[in-house]
């Protein structure tokens, strides 16, 4: 509710949202998070309906760099300046070959151990009626390659292609995805414009449309999909639990999601290299790559603190066999006293 009424179909430019954030807790004297991984897992195990919100970090260790880290440019170009609608109708042919660039790294790309964490507990935990939703920033489809059957991608997705003249979306995974651009796309910034004629690039094969086709990916100055937005707004409405892996959260509206969950204190745990400005408003974070942070906390081999949880996080046999293994301690402490009395007997 609270992302539509600031959406209202207008653009809503990325903004530096943290600071704000963390200057308001810090005048209210709010706790910093915790990092305690044993609560965590506590909460974790309880949690019937869990939503994932990733950026570019989940991606990083896939080899597909965030656009910090590659101190977000393209060639000489600002990212921000070349994923616009104005600069594709200048310079279709540039625009082009930044795309490709990325979805020939994303096409050879492996999906990583946090990918596979999240896809792994998302199976898991199904089998036992809860749920997990992954809302991902991200466009370069590692979430479902890694096995993942509920992903939201806000920002649109590399391989889907869409028309400008007929607006026919399709998917695309040809690599290349035309012969003019086999080759094309290298960031490095002395490299010069392929300059590729528009007719060579990639265009529209529906019913003789031939139109020009462009990425179908959310650009900066675009309103995001209202569907997958209501989608976005019923997750995060009903999630007892909100994980926010490998994000700045500095772009509208993903920016708001964990907050707005948060301001119904629902817990948010942050799984980031570094804390970020907005860090201090969660209530965990685990501070780490978070191929190593995520698998780790959301393994099913998890500390159980009650039978009760143990049956939640692993189901009937678990609780068997942790029951069976109940049993066992119980039977090894009553032979030990038995012994201990006897010897006792024995020796009085
Ligand atoms: N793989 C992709 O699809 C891809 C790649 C780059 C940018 N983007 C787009 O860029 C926009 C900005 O999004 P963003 O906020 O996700 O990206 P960002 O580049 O602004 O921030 C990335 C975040 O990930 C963290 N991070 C980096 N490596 C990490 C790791 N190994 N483990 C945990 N955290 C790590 C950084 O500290 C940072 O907070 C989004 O629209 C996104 O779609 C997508
Ligand atoms: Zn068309």
């Amino acid at each position: 509710m609270i992302i539509r009424q600031l959406l209202r179909g207008v653009f809503l430019p990325p903004v530096e949202f943290g600071s704000r954030s963390a200057v308001l807790r810090a005048l209210s004297g709010m706790p910093h998070p915790k990092s305690d991984m044993t609560e965590f897992r506590e909460v974790f195990s309880k949690a019937k309906h869990v939503a994932i919100i990733t950026g570019a970090g989940v991606s990083a260790e896939s080899g597909l760099p965030t656009f910090r880290a590659a101190s977000g440019h393209w060639r000489k170009w600002k990212t921000q300046d070349l994923a616009t609608a104005q600069a594709f109708s200048r310079n279709p042919s540039r625009v082009w070959e930044f795309y490709h660039y990325w979805r020939e790294l994303a096409i050879r790309a492996e999906p990583s151990a946090a990918h596979r964490a999240i896809a792994e507990c998302e199976a898991r935990l199904s089998k036992q009626g809860r749920s997990v939703v992954i809302i991902t920033q991200n466009t370069d489809e590692l979430h479902r390659r890694a096995g993942s059957r509920h992903v939201l991608e806000i920002h649109g997705n590399l391989f889907r292609t869409r028309c400008l003249n007929c607006g026919d979306v399709e998917t695309n995974h040809q690599s290349p995805i035309c012969t003019a651009l086999k080759g094309k796309g290298d960031p490095d910034p002395s490299c010069s414009d392929a300059n590729i004629p528009v007719e060579d690039l990639p265009r529209c094969n529906q019913g003789g449309c031939d139109g020009l086709l462009r990425p179908d990916v959310i650009w900066f100055g675009e309103t995001l999909d209202s569907h997958v937005l209501t989608k976005v707004e019923k997750v995060l409405d009903a999630c007892d639990l909100c994980l926010l892996v490998g994000t700045a959260s500095v772009v509208f509206p993903a920016a708001l999601f964990a907050p707005q969950v948060a301001a119904r204190g629902v817990p948010v745990a942050e799984f980031n290299i570094r804390p970020r400005a907005a860090t201090s408003s969660s209530t965990y974070h685990f501070q780490g790559p978070c191929a190593t942070t995520l698998p780790n906390a959301l393994h099913q081999a998890a500390v159980y603190p009650t039978l009760g949880v143990l049956k939640d996080v692993r189901g009937r046999k678990a609780s068997q066999s942790s029951t069976s293994g109940c049993y066992f301690v119980f039977f090894s402490f009553s032979f030990f006293f038995h012994t201990c009395n006897k010897i006792n007997e024995l020796c009085t």
